[in-house]
């Protein structure tokens, strides 16, 4: 399969730019698992553990929920022991990017997350931070990043003190099959983003086209990061992101995904069947 961010390295200096793009601040943890169950099954107790260590420190737990597979994934949550041992209403909702369609569309994350999931457990209306309808992908981006920095100076969402962006506690990311990641695509300038929190797309080459996203920066200012990745559509991406010639090619969206405390992922045996 041909990924379109692939570039040889030609020169030396083109290898050193590539190998600074790959530093990875975060301790990375790869999980491999026989089945995309297994998957499900590891990836629950993972976030039961986190909610249960958040929710003691602080009282809440943020989540930022991709769209694709990964909702699926998360059905073990659903189910005892964790839909009665989860404290469900400490929880807040968010987003990592959106389809600018009506909240009740086919192609809206929102409504993939809530049929999938949200219905299915006690989450406060309240705390699901979903996109406003009826604006235009720049507004709505706006409009979310104005959100995201209301609830960070009220307290309700942490800071990194090392970038000043809202510090989730869990990312729950998903990687389309050419390494991106939320809608930050290979040779589209968002990816490059350094000062919004959230961005805006009108021509996503995955349809819809009009989205919006979380940048790189504030991606990395999450506490921790989970890379939820099944599927033998994702192999030739997972073995350029974390195979021993990584460095030979100009980087995936993926590959500059980069937490600040940890980053795990989870891959099942087809989509780790290149490693
Ligand atoms: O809006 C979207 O489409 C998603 O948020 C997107 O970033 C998704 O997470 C990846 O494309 C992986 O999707 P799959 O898990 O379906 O491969």
């Amino acid at each position: 399969m041909h990924l379109s961010c692939y570039k040889r390295a030609v020169d030396g200096s083109q290898v050193n730019s590539i190998s600074i793009h790959r530093y990875n601040m975060a301790p990375t943890t790869v999980r491999k698992f026989e089945s995309e169950e297994q998957v499900s099954v590891a990836l629950a107790s993972y976030i039961h553990h986190l909610s249960a260590k958040f929710i003691s420190a602080y009282g809440t737990f943020s989540v930022v929920l991709s769209g694709g597979t990964l909702i699926d994934t998360l059905r073990k949550l659903t189910e005892p022991p964790y839909i009665s041992s989860i404290d469900w209403s400490k929880w807040l909702i968010f987003f990592l990017d959106e389809r600018v369609v009506p909240l009740d569309h086919p192609d809206s994350n929102y409504k993939l997350a809530y049929d999938g999931f949200l219905s299915k457990v006690p989450i406060p209306a309240s705390n699901i931070f979903s996109i406003k309808e009826k604006l235009s992908p720049e507004e709505a981006a706006d409009e979310y990043e104005q959100r995201l920095k209301h609830l960070v100076a009220n307290n309700t969402l942490k800071t990194s003190p090392t970038t000043g962006f809202a510090k989730f506690d869990l990312m729950l990311v998903g990687m389309g099959p050419e390494g991106h990641v939320a809608s930050l695509f290979c040779w589209y300038f968002q990816r490059f983003e350094k000062t919004k929190w959230v961005t805006f797309i009108t021509d996503s080459p995955k349809p819809p086209p009009p989205r919006i996203t979380f940048t790189l920066p504030l991606i990395n200012s999450a506490d921790h990061i989970a890379m939820v990745v099944t599927g033998e559509d994702a192999a030739d991406a997972v073995k350029v992101a974390l195979g021993k010639h990584a460095a030979d090619y100009y980087p995936l969206p993926v590959q500059k995904v980069s937490p600040e405390e940890n980053l795990t992922w989870f891959l099942d045996k087809e989509a780790a069947s290149e490693l």
